[in-house]
């Protein structure tokens, strides 16, 4: 399973090279497939606001080679560099609130400097960081896809229908994906027979990025409103959802993408099960609950317009794009420490303890 794996890594969306960060811009995938570079950090902030790059982990390997660029940029002008640096770590921070792998990054980014022997070379240093996040994301997802296959095994090990929601492949992460790494391994190992996708509004990262990460590797894979997956769960066999995160607090609770949290609910009112698989980066101990998750709203214009033509009527639009489901309503959290069956706060605090399995 591992190569077959690897092999769904021919899809990136982050490419550290020859000094540059190049991302493959996510806002007119699948039609075009243009990369941009990007050698400051400014530049990648706004990559982020604007959606170029999306997806928790990618979000934060994206602002940890950020620090790199600033790094650079701020030793050349001399002076108090480090306080130049952290006005771009502030700026970085400040580009979308909700996926707490932003801050997980940059903060182990700011650590390295703070450890920093004192003959070290900083750039170096931080670009080795940087590169390392990268490279253990790709390793988490690998761990992440055999448990969240031993899981399916474990409670019914045949061909089966999943639903999924946003994109958590190969474009959202520094590997093949975490919801969508399961997934993938599910099909490898046979127990697949076609994966829902919901088409994921406003942003359509289902029906523009997940369909087209699926399809590429034959995998089947079937297009649906949002408003069908309580229909599909009814009468298409769903065995699992399964889904990313972009923050887990200590309780269980889950953030992710706008309209996780009715399949949660639809999911428990129809007996299938509910999977969320996200690295332990995606974890914030400091929250005890969802309640303090601050959940980005974007500008209504993202609901009234479609290609940048007015479809809704001339009213106020409400746009919040993610929610929170409650730790009450998943059956697993899997991480690449291990799995939460049914999470509570002593269970997270207890796998937070754990080493990494890889
Ligand atoms: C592995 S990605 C997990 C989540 O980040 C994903 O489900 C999601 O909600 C992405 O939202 P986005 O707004 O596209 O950044």
């Amino acid at each position: 399973m591992r190569d077959r794996l690897l092999a769904a890594e021919k899809v990136k969306a982050i490419d550290w090279r020859d000094g540059a960060l190049y991302l493959l811009d996510q806002r007119i995938l699948p039609f075009e497939e243009t990369w941009i570079a990007y050698t400051s950090a400014a530049g990648v902030a706004e990559a982020i606001r604007s959606m170029v790059v999306r997806g928790a982990p990618a979000i934060g390997i994206s602002a940890a080679y950020a620090m790199v660029l600033s790094a650079r940029a701020r030793i050349a002008e001399g002076g108090d560099w480090q306080a130049a640096w952290e006005e771009d770590y502030a700026l970085l921070a400040d580009s979308r609130p909700t996926a707490v792998n932003l801050f997980w990054a940059l903060s182990r980014m700011r650590d390295r400097l703070d450890r920093l022997k004192e003959d070290a070379d900083p750039l170096a240093a931080l670009e080795v960081e940087a590169i390392a996040i990268h490279e253990s994301d790709r390793e988490a997802n690998l761990t992440m896809a055999q448990l969240g296959v031993d899981l399916i095994r474990k409670h019914q090990g045949n061909a089966q229908a999943i639903l999924t929601h946003c994109n958590t492949g190969a474009l959202a992460t520094g590997g093949f994906g975490t919801a969508l790494g399961v997934i993938r391994g599910a099909f490898i190992e046979g127990m697949v027979e076609r994966v829902y996708a919901d088409e994921t509004r406003p942003w359509l990262q289902g029906s523009r990025l997940t369909a087209w990460e699926l399809a590429n590797e034959g995998i089947p894979v079937t297009l649906n409103a949002d408003s069908a997956a309580a229909h599909i769960m009814k009468t298409k066999g769903v065995t699992w959802v399964i889904v990313g995160a972009d923050r887990i607090t200590a309780n269980g609770d889950v953030a992710n993408k706008i309209g996780t949290y009715q399949l949660a609910v639809n999911a428990m009112h129809h007996g299938v099960r509910f999977m969320v698989v996200a690295p332990s980066s995606t974890i914030d101990m400091n929250l005890a609950s969802g309640d303090e998750i601050p959940i980005e709203e974007r500008d209504g214009r993202e609901l009234l317009e479609v290609g940048g033509k007015r479809v809704g009527a001339d009213v106020d639009a409400f746009n919040p794009v993610f929610d929170v489901t409650p730790a009450d309503l998943i059956d697993a959290i899997v991480t690449e420490k291990g799995i939460v069956e049914r999470p509570d706060t002593a269970k997270m605090a207890q796998l937070m303890c754990r080493k990494r399995l890889h």
